[in-house]
């Protein structure tokens, strides 16, 4: 079987993979291009992606005689890769749940906790010498206990950001979800999106990128929150209308934002890295070397049990 593994993995990832398969590993970081996508299509039966690499339908099209049979993403969101076309061309897809979930829901606490308590412009006042010394009124953050977090997308990390929440910080949880859950701990979901950005102090989003989620938080989002609210979004960037969002900013309809994750990544608008009340993260919601190689590992075994003819652990 041959194995095309897009970027530089752990370690313990490539040497699973160089031991079972004729593996070749993409040396270089940035996403595919057109041409290589559709030359591994071509040339390899299973072909390790991640996020940036943009299989679209005409990918699949263009390839023509396609040898892959699986994509076997490296990562749970999958909105890069259009899955019904992959599947009409032959191939199975699969992705990597909960081996993401902790890691991601620890990066919307930074978030929240970094925005809420103005760390990074504090960090930035210290750093450049402008620091004084301590003072009663001095950067006033919002106190997060007690405060209403409201989640947008109540999955696996919208869960384990809500138990964070509220185990952790004594927070109520608010929630809203496009089918009924019942997560295991005390949240109401409410009706609408505007119902919990109405309540919320912290706006969290956490679901998926793709077609139905773009702009979902747009600016009647932004109208429905209230004035010290924050927004903080570690799912994908183009759920959030950024321009809405700058909107929103600069005319004081919210105040401050926690972004992992960006419309047009990596491109971050000057508008935002202006800004002192934002704080702005390149991707880290997974970024630490046990969960890349938990992900990793999770792909191998989609890998695996497709080699061997076995049901796809994870598949999409
Ligand atoms: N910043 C990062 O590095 C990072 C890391 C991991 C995951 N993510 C993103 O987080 C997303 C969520 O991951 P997960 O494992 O929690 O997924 P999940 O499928 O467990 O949860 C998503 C939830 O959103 C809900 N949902 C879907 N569409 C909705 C809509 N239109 N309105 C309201 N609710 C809707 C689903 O019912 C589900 O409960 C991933 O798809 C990925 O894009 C980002
Ligand atoms: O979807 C994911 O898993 C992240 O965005 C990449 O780690």
């Amino acid at each position: 079987m041959k194995l095309f593994i897009s970027r530089p993995l752990p370690d313990p990832v490539l040497t699973r993979a160089l031991d079972a398969y004729d593996t070749t590993v993409r040396d270089i970081t940035t996403p595919m291009t057109r041409d290589e996508m559709i030359a591994g299509l071509q040339d390899y039966d299973i072909v390790l992606p991640t996020l940036g690499d943009l299989y679209t339908a005409d990918i699949f099209a263009d390839a023509g005689n396609i040898r892959t049979r699986l994509l076997a993403n490296f990562g749970v969101g999958y909105n890069h890769i259009d899955v019904d076309a992959a599947k009409a061309h032959g191939l199975q897809v699969t992705n990597t749940p909960g081996a993401v979930t902790d890691a991601t829901a620890d990066t919307a606490m930074t978030l929240i906790l970094m925005t809420a308590r103005r760390a990074g412009e504090g960090e930035r006042m210290l750093r450049s010498g402008a620091w004084e010394g301590w003072h009663p009124t001095q950067l006033l953050g919002m106190h997060v206990s007690g405060k209403t977090v409201g989640i947008i997308g109540m999955g696996r990390i919208g869960q384990a950001i809500a138990k964070r929440c509220h185990f952790g910080f004594g927070m109520n949880v608010v929630f809203y979800n496009r089918s009924p859950k019942t997560p295991d701990l005390p949240a109401q979901q409410l009706a609408s999106i505007e119902d919990v950005a109405h309540v919320a102090d912290i706006l969290v989003i956490a679901v998926p990128g793709g077609a139905d989620t773009r702009h979902l938080i747009d600016k009647s989002t932004f109208d429905a929150m209230q004035p010290h609210a924050l927004l903080i979004n570690i799912a994908r960037g183009e759920i959030v209308n950024e321009a809405a969002l700058i909107d929103a900013l600069e005319t004081g309809q919210i105040a401050g934002a926690g972004l992992d994750v960006y419309e047009f990544e990596p491109k971050v608008p000057k508008a935002l890295t202006d800004r002192e009340d934002v704080t702005l993260l390149p991707h880290l919601g997974t970024a630490t070397l046990e969960v890349r190689t938990d992900m990793g590992m999770l792909a191998m075994d989609n890998v695996d049990a497709y080699a061997n003819g076995k049901t796809l652990p994870t598949p999409v």
